[in-house]
């Protein structure tokens, strides 16, 4: 389907099949110049020809389910009436402090929030959540780079407890200071409320992918 819209698109999937705990991916990377006239092409900077020019970057997505209905009260109407209640409130704001938020509270639930930090530029965090119990979902993803993935990770955990969450760290190839999420010996972060069922690391045509599976314990 999405071939359709995106020429040299490719598609993956992480996770186990026979669990139904698979997480999709498409990823459409910017080619060559070619549909540049060669008189065009002529005016790129030197470097640019033919290459893809990219900044070093990192992008760590927690998509949650099954979150904690306590956690989830701040995201309906009649408790908070305004969105700007329920970043607060819920300590969306304390995340990854320094943002400018633009948030959005659904009627009757359901929030959504995109943040840029002051100090980083481009550095973003964007936050959905659907607080239904019947099929509760967060995602939390964000590019600014953390001296403690591990930290990050517990704090957005800590917000919504979920019973299950996918964590995915994407970190570019060419980036000279190159950012991991290892935790000691272990090639992701380990928490003591959740085991680690399933880890894969995948290198991609620009980035390096780690996925790991999270599910809460005792269950
Ligand atoms: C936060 S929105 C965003 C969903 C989005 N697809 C995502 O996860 O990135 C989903 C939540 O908002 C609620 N909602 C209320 N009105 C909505 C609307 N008009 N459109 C989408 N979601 C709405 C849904 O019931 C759900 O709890």
């Amino acid at each position: 389907m999405l071939d359709q819209f995106f020429a040299g698109g490719r598609a993956y999937c992480m996770g186990s099949f026979n669990r139904a705990d698979c997480w999709y991916l498409y990823t459409v990377s910017p080619g060559r110049p070619r549909y540049l006239p060669n008189a065009a092409r002529h005016n790129l900077p030197h470097s640019w020809v033919g290459k893809v020019h990219r900044e070093p970057d990192q992008t760590l997505e927690v998509l949650m389910m099954d979150l904690d209905p306590e956690k989830m009260k701040w995201f309906w109407k009649d408790i908070c009436p305004t969105a700007a209640e329920a970043t607060k409130n819920s300590g969306i704001d304390r995340l990854i402090p320094d943002m400018v938020i633009d948030d959005y509270q659904f009627d009757p639930c359901g929030y959504s929030m995109n943040g840029l930090m002051r100090t980083v530029p481009g550095g973003y965090m964007t936050i959905h959540i659907t607080p239904e119990s019947e099929f509760s979902y967060v995602s939390f993803e964000t590019n600014v780079p953390q001296k403690s993935y591990k930290d990050l990770i517990a704090r957005v955990v800590a917000t919504f407890g979920p019973k299950q969450f996918v964590m995915t760290f994407f970190t570019s190839l060419k980036n000279g200071k190159k950012i991991d999420i290892e935790d000691g010996d272990y090639s992701v972060p380990q928490y003591i409320d959740y085991d680690v069922v399933d880890v894969q690391t995948c290198r991609l045509q620009a980035y390096d992918l780690t996925y790991a599976l999270y599910n809460r314990f005792p269950s």
